[in-house]
């Protein structure tokens, strides 16, 4: 996250004022992130992160607040959200909706290796394991549609051969079905960043404002896509393996995630380059925020669209 919207100490204290959460000791805005302002929040009970939702649907927000307190219940290491004394989840700090969760501990594995891949897969599976039970639903904002009204917006500030990938992709995207595939809660941004490491937890799973219901194998390509990406835009056979036996032994693919795997990592590379072409060409005012590398998105597409007969493999 950024700090889009500056809190003060006056303002968290005035919004603590309707949790039993103690008094504020410490705020701290947080640089990392995109989407959402967010502070480190000490109190004398212990340490939250305060989100203030800067671009998310506000009846949207009781969706995911009510994921991560299902799936903090449900053996998932992830954030809990705090509830106000009047016993909701959303409150409001300068004209923002804003939630405190629980901080975890730990920090990102930015340098993964086989073994962390492994773990990261297991731990996808059990979120979309645990998913099944959640009684809510949210259609992905990002899907198809916003593919193609985003790729007109953005398309008079790019090349004409950016254009053209961009087009050809969405056409590609638009013949393969994915209805045959298992749906479900998927958590849609399991990024390196967005797992905490921690020696006597293991990893927590933070940042689920993109969670929504969509195709569970386009989670697993969304998470390959990073975890086990080279700095060369390819992806490293050997953390690729890994990753999908650690998710498989919890949830086995199906043959129609195996025969459409190809298509589900060009779909998610597309998915964060366009994602990352907005955060650059349309940014908003922040006064804290850590720019993503839309080129080598690009470069993660292209590789995927030359080497389908790899993809396939690595999932055979
Ligand atoms: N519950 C939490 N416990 C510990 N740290 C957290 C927690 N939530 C957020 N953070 C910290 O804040 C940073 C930004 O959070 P987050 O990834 O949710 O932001 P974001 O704006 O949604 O970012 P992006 O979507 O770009 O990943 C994280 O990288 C992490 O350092
Ligand atoms: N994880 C996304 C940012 C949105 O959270 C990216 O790296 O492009």
């Amino acid at each position: 996250m950024s700090v889009f919207t500056p809190v003060t100490a006056a303002d968290a204290a005035a919004l603590l004022a309707h949790y039993s959460l103690g008094e504020l000791e410490r705020l701290e805005g947080i640089a990392q992130g995109v989407e959402n302002t967010n502070y480190f929040l000490t109190t004398t009970t212990g340490e939250y992160v305060l989100t203030l939702f800067e671009t998310i649907a506000h009846d949207d927000l009781p969706f995911y607040m009510g994921l991560m307190d299902h799936l903090a219940h449900h053996e998932v290491r992830c954030p809990a959200p705090m509830a106000r004394e009047d016993g909701e989840f959303i409150g409001n700090v300068n004209g923002k909706p804003a939630c405190i969760v629980s901080r975890l501990p730990g920090t990102p594995e930015m340098h993964p290796g086989p073994a962390d891949c492994r773990a990261v897969g297991s731990i996808l599976a059990a979120i979309h394991i645990a998913g099944v039970e959640y009684d809510a639903g949210l259609t992905n904002p990002h899907g198809h549609a916003w593919r193609e009204h985003f790729a007109a917006k953005v398309a008079p500030r790019l090349t004409a051969a950016e254009n053209a990938l961009i087009e050809s992709e969405n056409r590609y995207q638009a013949m393969h079905d994915d209805t045959v595939l298992p749906q479900g809660i998927i958590h849609g941004d399991l990024f390196r960043d967005n797992i905490l490491w921690d020696d006597e937890h293991g990893g927590g799973v933070i940042d689920f404002y993109f969670a929504c219901d969509d195709a569970l194998a386009f989670d697993l390509a969304i998470t390959v896509n990073d975890w086990c990406s080279t700095p060369e835009a390819t992806l490293d056979p050997e953390r690729t393996r890994a990753m999908i036996e650690g998710y498989d032994r919890l949830r086995p693919l199906t043959e129609f995630e195996r025969t459409l795997w190809p298509a589900m990592l060009r779909r998610a590379a597309l998915r964060t380059w366009l994602g990352r072409l907005g955060y650059n060409h349309f940014p908003r005012d922040s006064h804290m925020t850590i720019p993503k590398d839309h080129a080598f998105s690009r470069r993660l597409l292209e590789h995927h669209v030359a080497h389908a007969r790899e993809l396939e493999a690595s999932v055979a």
